[in-house]
């Protein structure tokens, strides 16, 4: 299956993602997850990467799109793959219609999760992430760790990300709508739209969301 996964920044896409694509057997595709690995290698596209991500906005799409289709291109993302955070603008939704074009492929899904935004702002201001693996996420509050600072997962330290400050959250949900937003009319055109409620249990959402995608079959 080629999936992609929508929502505004805290909706639950990484954490969705991750259990979606371990029970599908596709690979989970974060071009955030990718940016950070470039910036903790210190590559010259993590530098460029940086100033964008720690403002708030969208690196751009020329850099984005050929990072995103290096990715695609592996061999274990030959039969299918789950897309978190690309496309993120109608330009780069159409690099990819175009990239699986060319391979003779197509998008079988793209689900939308939705959550209020004074539940995504509360989420992000209080997330905490492993610096070993990003897939192992608390809050504060919600789902604090045993042992504060610590991954109960692995022992790695948590972190707050850079663009995680309130001020930056507030810029990416403005970037979301604007940019991000529109692409969801350009899948609905398309027949492709599952619009998925993330709020309530963790567990319940990945239920939806695999509920959606056996009706799309
Ligand atoms: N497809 C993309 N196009 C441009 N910038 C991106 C893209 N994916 C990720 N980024 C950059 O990485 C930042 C963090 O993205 P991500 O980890 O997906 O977090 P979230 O969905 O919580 O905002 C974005 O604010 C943006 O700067």
């Amino acid at each position: 299956m080629r999936i992609v996964l929508v929502g505004p920044p805290g909706a639950g896409k990484g954490t969705q993602a991750t259990r979606l694509a371990e029970t599908l057997h596709i690979p989970h595709i974060s071009t955030g997850d990718l940016f950070r690995a470039n910036i903790s290698q210190q590559t010259e596209l993590g530098k460029l990467a940086k100033s964008y991500m720690d403002a708030g906005n969208l690196v751009p799409d020329e850099v984005t799109i050929a990072m995103a289709k290096d990715r695609m291109e592996q061999p274990d993302a030959e039969g299918g793959f789950l897309l978190d955070g690309f496309p993120r603008n109608v330009s780069q939704a159409e690099a990819l219609d175009e990239l699986l074009e060319t391979e003779d492929m197509k998008l079988d899904a793209v689900l939308d999760l939705e959550a209020p935004e004074d539940e995504v702002v509360k989420r992000i201001a209080g997330r905490r992430v492993c610096r070993n693996d990003s897939a192992h996420v608390f809050h504060v509050t919600y789902t604090p760790p045993k042992k504060e600072g610590v991954c109960d997962v692995c022992g790695g330290e948590l972190y707050q990300r850079d663009d995680d400050s309130e001020e930056t959250v507030r810029k990416r949900l403005e970037v979301y709508h604007t940019q991000t937003e529109p692409i969801i009319d350009y899948y609905k055109s398309q027949g492709l739209v599952a619009t998925i409620a993330a709020t309530g249990p963790v567990d319940e959402v990945t239920r939806r969301a695999l509920e959606a995608l056996k009706r799309d079959q």
